[in-house]
């Protein structure tokens, strides 16, 4: 059965990176006998100049629709003098509020290749392979009250909540044991129950849970110790759950423990196997244009998406070793260039995995 793939290229890099994609999933239609119909919205900043609105309601819609979504990234400097709820960046949270997108899946591989490129010393950092699984629809990023104001005494005023039922708690603690199940066994739950009351339900819920998955072994961290274990020794991590807020940071931590923001995927999904796949990094405003931009992330996005939503593992098993290829044949963009290796613009990285590929 044809599956419909809805592109969402968005803003800075997005276009250009979600372009490289495309050439990918269009290899492995004509190859590879990947079925597949792809289609194009917009969203943030893109959108919000042609129809005054982050996420229109055709663009939702055709989300709705699609069996994936492919995203790029939203948001840049001409729109942050918007209010916030009409930002990119709310409709990127509007998004996947809408799709019922719980389960964001943050995968941190070093590739071999990229030892000297990691902010670790090799030998703290070699063989890294954390999933770091992040709730993506609640907590504060969407916890009402929230809001900005002036007080009787005439001073400003802003506040966001952090709010969690038990139901959110235990869908992504379920997700996250299921994980680590088909893992290394063990999962780390982060979150700052010292301080926060939301913490400690989370952490109750999390206990609860562990009673069901007793071949996993559930530790607890607070967040900003796994901050610091993070740079520390971050293979003591097999799988991470933790809450919007704290994955949001700590995977742009564990990033540079790959090399750059630019080699880390993501998979966004709901509760039937639907997934939005995206880089973890966001719009790049300094070096959008100019041909700079890692496509790794978003390729190896669509590595997710054939095997999490196309159930072609096979596929996606060919595109992550592409890109091994690649960059055993010394292929870096600037971001994981070193002394030994020659500068690949975007389209060349994106073509020699392509080329990979045929
Ligand atoms: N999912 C999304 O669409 C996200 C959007 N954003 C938005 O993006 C805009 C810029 O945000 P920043 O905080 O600067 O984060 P950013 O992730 O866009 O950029 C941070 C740094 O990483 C570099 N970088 C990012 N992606 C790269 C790639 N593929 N290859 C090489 N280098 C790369 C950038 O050049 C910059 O120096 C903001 O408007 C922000 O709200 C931020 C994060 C996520
Ligand atoms: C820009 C935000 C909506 C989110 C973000 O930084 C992320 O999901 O990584
Ligand atoms: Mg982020």
């Amino acid at each position: 059965m044809t599956s419909r793939i809805l592109v969402m290229p968005g803003d800075g890099v997005g276009p250009e990176i979600c372009r490289e994609a495309v050439r990918v999933l269009d290899v492995l239609a004509a190859d590879h006998g990947l079925d597949i119909e792809l289609d194009e919205a917009l969203v943030g900043g893109a959108a919000i100049d042609v129809e005054g609105d982050p996420l229109p309601e055709s663009s939702l819609a055709a989300a709705r629709e699609a069996d994936a979504v492919l995203f790029g990234a939203i948001g840049g400097p001409a729109w942050d003098n918007l209010e916030r709820a009409k930002r990119p960046e709310s409709g990127l949270l509007r998004l996947r509020s809408e799709l019922g997108l719980f389960a964001n899946l943050r995968p941190a591989i070093l590739y071999p290749q990229l030892a000297h490129a990691s902010a670790l010393k090799p030998d703290v950092v070699s063989g890294l392979d954390i999933m770091i699984v992040r709730e993506l629809t609640g907590g504060i990023y969407f916890g009402k009250p929230a809001g900005t104001g002036r007080t009787e005494a005439g001073l400003r005023e802003a506040w966001n909540t952090m709010r969690y039922d038990e139901a959110e708690i235990e869908r992504i603690g379920r997700t996250a044991f299921e994980i680590a199940r088909a893992r290394g066994h063990r999962l780390c739950s982060v979150d700052k129950a010292n301080v926060l009351d939301v913490s400690q339900l989370w952490r109750d819920v999390m206990n609860e849970l562990a009673g069901e998955y007793d071949d996993v072994e559930l530790t607890h961290m607070y967040v900003d110790n796994a901050a610091m274990q993070l740079v520390r020794a971050p293979k003591q991590f097999d799988t991470v759950v933790t809450t919007n807020l704290f994955g949001d940071i700590l995977s742009d931590a564990a990033a540079m423990l790959t090399g750059s923001i630019g080699m880390l995927p993501s998979a966004s999904m709901d509760a039937n196997g639907k997934g939005l796949y995206e880089p973890v990094h966001g719009s790049a405003p300094d070096i959008a244009g100019q041909g700079l931009a890692n496509p790794l992330a978003v390729i190896l996005s669509v590595a997710m998406m054939l095997r999490y939503t196309l159930d072609r593992g096979d596929l996606a098993d060919k595109v992550e070793a592409a890109v091994g290829y690649a960059l055993d044949r010394g292929l870096r963009t600037r971001d994981i260039m070193d002394d030994e290796t020659q500068i690949a613009s975007t389209q060349e990285m994106g073509g020699a995995i392509v080329d990979m590929l045929r």
